[in-house]
């Protein structure tokens, strides 16, 4: 659906490099999480997605078309929630009038339901929310837009404590298999159980372009005191149990992902991590 080709970025000539020769793949039918250190670039490289930026070098190809060229086939179909944005100062139905026809597939119909699930009225003025109800609306479009790419920076950052398990509900209950998400964050207990792919970025390199199947597949989460169970580790970090551990799925275990402990293994142990897909 979606392809990164060798794509480097800098803003301004003098400006280190933010992306160098990155490349990657994104398939329709799944949510992305795409996680990396502060200042990695995930938001520049959701805004390149997006058309916004022009790559330095490389290409991003999406449905077979180039972002860049910004056509309206391509536009009608992605949306990027930012991770701060204003919304004017219109009431929801005037905003949704002059902007649901930018998107074919938009339905009034899903926006209603997103909004009853945020428990937000459809009788809003946007000039009058605070930034949480704002993001709840802003993404509460996005969906209901219906575009096969939504990307999301940083989605739940801002959202109450009610707000972030009915994002959860927002996402799955948009989702559909023509759709691809990708939700770029660092609130990786958010949106951890929901993920169907995991991509770690360093900025010139995917470190991890793997499935959650796959990874649970090939490591075992494990939240133990004993100090064998240290030794066999790929990774540890302590915690209230002892330690959280990610250890080689030798017996076919299945345990959840504990996306945590993956990245510092995959920070930690890049090459170390990618050889065990292999093994
Ligand atoms: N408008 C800009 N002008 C110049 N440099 C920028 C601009 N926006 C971002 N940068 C720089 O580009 C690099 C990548 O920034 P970006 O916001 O894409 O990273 P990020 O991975 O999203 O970070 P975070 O996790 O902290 O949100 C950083 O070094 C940042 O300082």
């Amino acid at each position: 659906m979606l392809e990164i080709k060798n794509l480097s970025f800098n803003y301004g000539r003098r400006k280190k490099e933010v992306l160098s020769h990155f490349s990657l793949s994104l398939r329709q039918g799944g949510i992305y999480g795409l996680l990396g250190k502060n200042g990695t670039g995930k938001s520049t490289l959701l805004a390149l997605i997006s058309g916004l930026l022009t790559p330095c070098q490389g290409e991003i190809i999406y449905k077979g078309k180039d972002v860049r060229r910004r056509l309206p086939d391509t536009l009608c179909d992605l949306f990027l929630v930012p991770e701060e944005f204003e919304l004017p100062s219109l009431t929801l139905a005037r905003y949704i009038k002059l902007n649901s026809c930018f998107y074919p597939r938009f339905s009034t119909e899903d926006m209603r339901r997103y909004l009853d699930l945020f428990e937000l009225d459809a009788d809003l003025n946007l000039g009058t929310l605070s930034m949480g109800q704002k993001k709840k609306v802003f993404m509460s479009f996005a969906l209901a837009a219906n575009t096969s790419l939504l990307l999301m920076d940083e989605p739940t950052n801002g959202l109450d404590i009610p707000g972030k398990s009915q994002f959860r509900k927002l996402i799955a209950s948009g989702m559909s298999d023509e759709k691809c998400v990708v939700i770029s964050t660092h609130q990786v207990r958010d949106i951890d159980r929901m993920l169907d792919h995991v991509v770690i970025i360093d900025g010139s390199r995917v470190l991890l372009d793997q499935s959650v199947a796959d990874i649970c597949r090939t490591f075992v989460f494990r939240e133990s005191s004993s100090r064998e169970l240290v030794g066999q580790a790929l990774y540890a970090l302590p915690s209230v149990e002892g330690n959280s551990l990610i250890l080689p799925n030798a017996g076919g275990e299945e345990t959840e992902i504990n996306l945590e402990l993956l990245f510092g293994a995959v920070l930690a142990e890049p090459d170390k991590i990618a050889a065990m897909f292999h093994a």
